[in-house]
């Protein structure tokens, strides 16, 4: 139990109706979770309003109601607390309901379209390596140094972050390494932490059903980066030219990484090859399992946090090189007749992009190409055709199938992929709606020393369809039917 003044302190609170000198229990913005004496956090939300659940909050035993408005008639005995912005709220009274576990942590927040998993959990993998006590919040999985916890978000909700960074001040964690997504930095998640450091990877199409306008969207990104400290630093990518804006209106410490401009921290692709990169790093070459210059930027990027946050240049060099792939990041195989197959998350079209650049720059003979792509279902539609385009464009078959449809219908998704391919390129496509039809047929078209790429889902273990989700793991199935057709 908590007294509802403490948890209250630092939201910027617009009338008081009760008494806040209230012990409760928990907190809660869903009212189908609500118990006796919790609080209840009514939050507008994309599909309905948390407002008109505050009387059934009530019913399960709400003792405090904190929302944007009142409602027309109060219930004696209820405190009700009026908010300028209940997003806000819920994302401070987390903080403080977990004694605010941040401050005690060194916090790394990174953002951006593409990478964050990739450099986040590196991070955590690298810090581990240096012998530290770390923590993840990752779109794969959230870890509290060696305990792992499932998670349905790349940002979770505030109580979801808190609950588990407070875990992390039990488990001694020194280290943590965070996801920020434009969704949570919209809806405030993050709100209320404190960040030792933030991270730009890069900026480009996605979620414009969500923000509207690019613009929008990079501004949202920037917004992490606004409310550094001064004692925070900045790490931003200024090959990418939204780098610089996320530096603009910040207080912390400007720090920039690039390949090709002139920055604080450099790199260099000295060769790249399929089962890794040789890399130059402030003089020093490296060896990088993780292939791609976009792995080059990730590397740059973890490197250039490291040395921000203490560690000795030459040892992170070390453990730079002995850092594994991510699950589902261009992670592959080859199997018996020399068929290399690769799985990865690319559902951007740049991610797409770049993973069929780094597949073509490593091709050493006339082998074909077979890309199985799908688009998510109730996410932005704009980027289909772009990623139908880029699909059919850089490989020799493209085969258009599924992601997780959602509510959608598969076959229009792929429709609106199809509207994307040059005529030119037509009779390169094929569109199977069901993704493991999709990727046998690939298995069945290849030949030996053929790349086949499943992209989409990478790490996911599932497929969603309707709201149910049926176990489904790309890199088994396509491993699966190339051994049982002997290839
Ligand atoms: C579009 C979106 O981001 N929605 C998130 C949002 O829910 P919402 O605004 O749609 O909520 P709503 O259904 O309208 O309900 C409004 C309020 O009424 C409450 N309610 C509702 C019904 C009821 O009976 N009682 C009740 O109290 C709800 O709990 C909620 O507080 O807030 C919820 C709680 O935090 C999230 O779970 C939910 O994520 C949905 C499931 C989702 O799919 N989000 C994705 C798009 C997302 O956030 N993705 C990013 C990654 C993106 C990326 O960078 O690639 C992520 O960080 O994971
Ligand atoms: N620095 C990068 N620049 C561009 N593309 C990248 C970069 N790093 C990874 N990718 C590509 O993007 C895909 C997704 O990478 P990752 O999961 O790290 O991104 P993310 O930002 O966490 O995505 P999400 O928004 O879903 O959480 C990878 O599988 C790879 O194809
Ligand atoms: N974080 C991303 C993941 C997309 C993964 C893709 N497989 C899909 O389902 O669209 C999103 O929520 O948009
Ligand atoms: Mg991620």
């Amino acid at each position: 139990m908590k007294l509802l003044k403490d948890i209250l302190y630092g939201v910027g609170l617009r009338a008081v109706s009760g008494s806040t000198n209230v012990m409760v229990n928990e907190i809660h913005f869903d009212s189908r979770n609500v118990k006796m004496d919790d609080v209840f956090i009514a939050v507008r939300g994309t599909i309905t309003d948390g407002h008109k659940y505050i009387e059934k909050a009530i019913n399960s035993g709400a003792k405090a109601i904190v929302c944007e408005e009142l409602p027309e008639q109060l219930v004696n005995e209820i405190t009700y607390v009026e908010v300028h912005d209940s997003n806000q709220a819920l994302a401070i009274m987390a903080s403080n309901f977990y004694d605010n576990p941040s401050k005690n942590l060194r916090l790394v927040g990174t953002t951006g379209t593409n990478g964050k998993t990739t450099v986040s959990s590196l991070l955590y993998q690298l810090f581990k390596k240096a012998g530290y006590k770390v923590g993840l919040l990752s779109t794969i999985k959230i870890m509290v140094d060696d305990t792992e916890y499932k998670t349905s978000h790349t940002t979770p909700d505030p109580l979801v972050i808190n609950k588990h960074l407070s875990l992390m001040n039990e488990a001694g964690v020194e280290f943590c390494f965070m996801e920020v997504s434009s969704h949570g930095i919209h809806q405030k998640r993050t709100e209320g932490l404190v960040f030792e450091g933030a991270i730009f990877t890069n900026l480009s199409h996605d979620h414009l059903d969500y923000h509207n306008t690019f613009a929008e969207y990079r501004d949202t990104k920037k917004q992490l980066f606004d409310s550094l400290s001064k004692k925070a630093f900045a790490l931003t990518n200024i090959d990418d030219k939204n780098g610089l804006i996320m530096l603009q209106n910040t207080v912390a410490r400007k720090k920039t990484y690039a390949l090709k401009n002139y920055a604080d921290y450099r790199a260099q692709i000295l060769e790249n090859q399929f089962d890794g990169q040789l890399l130059k790093i402030d003089d020093n070459e490296l060896w990088s399992k993780l292939i791609g210059h976009f792995n080059a930027y990730n590397m740059l990027a973890i490197y250039a946090t490291a040395d921000l946050l203490g560690l000795e240049k030459l040892e992170i060099l070390r453990l730079l090189s002995e850092l594994e792939n991510v699950d589902g990041r261009f992670q592959y195989f080859i199997s018996k007749e020399k068929i290399t197959a690769i799985v990865d998350y690319a559902h951007t079209p740049d991610a797409l992009k770049n993973v069929l650049e780094t597949i073509n720059t490593l091709r050493t003979g006339n082998e074909n190409v077979i890309t199985v792509v799908g688009c998510g279902g109730d996410r932005d539609r704009s980027k289909r055709p772009v990623m139908g385009h880029i699909a059919s464009e850089m490989s020799n078959k493209a085969i258009f199938t599924s992601d997780n449809p959602r509510t959608e219908s598969p076959a229009t998704i792929i429709e609106e992929m199809e509207g994307g391919v040059e005529p030119q390129n037509v009779k390169k496509i094929l569109s199977v709606e069901n993704r493991k039809q999709a990727i046998k047929t690939a298995c069945q078209l290849a030949s030996a020393n053929d790349i086949i790429l499943v992209a989409g889902k990478g790490h996911e273990t599932y497929q969603e369809t309707n709201g149910e989700r049926i176990d489904f793991d790309d890199f088994k199935m396509v491993k699966d039917f190339l051994k049982s057709l002997d290839k």
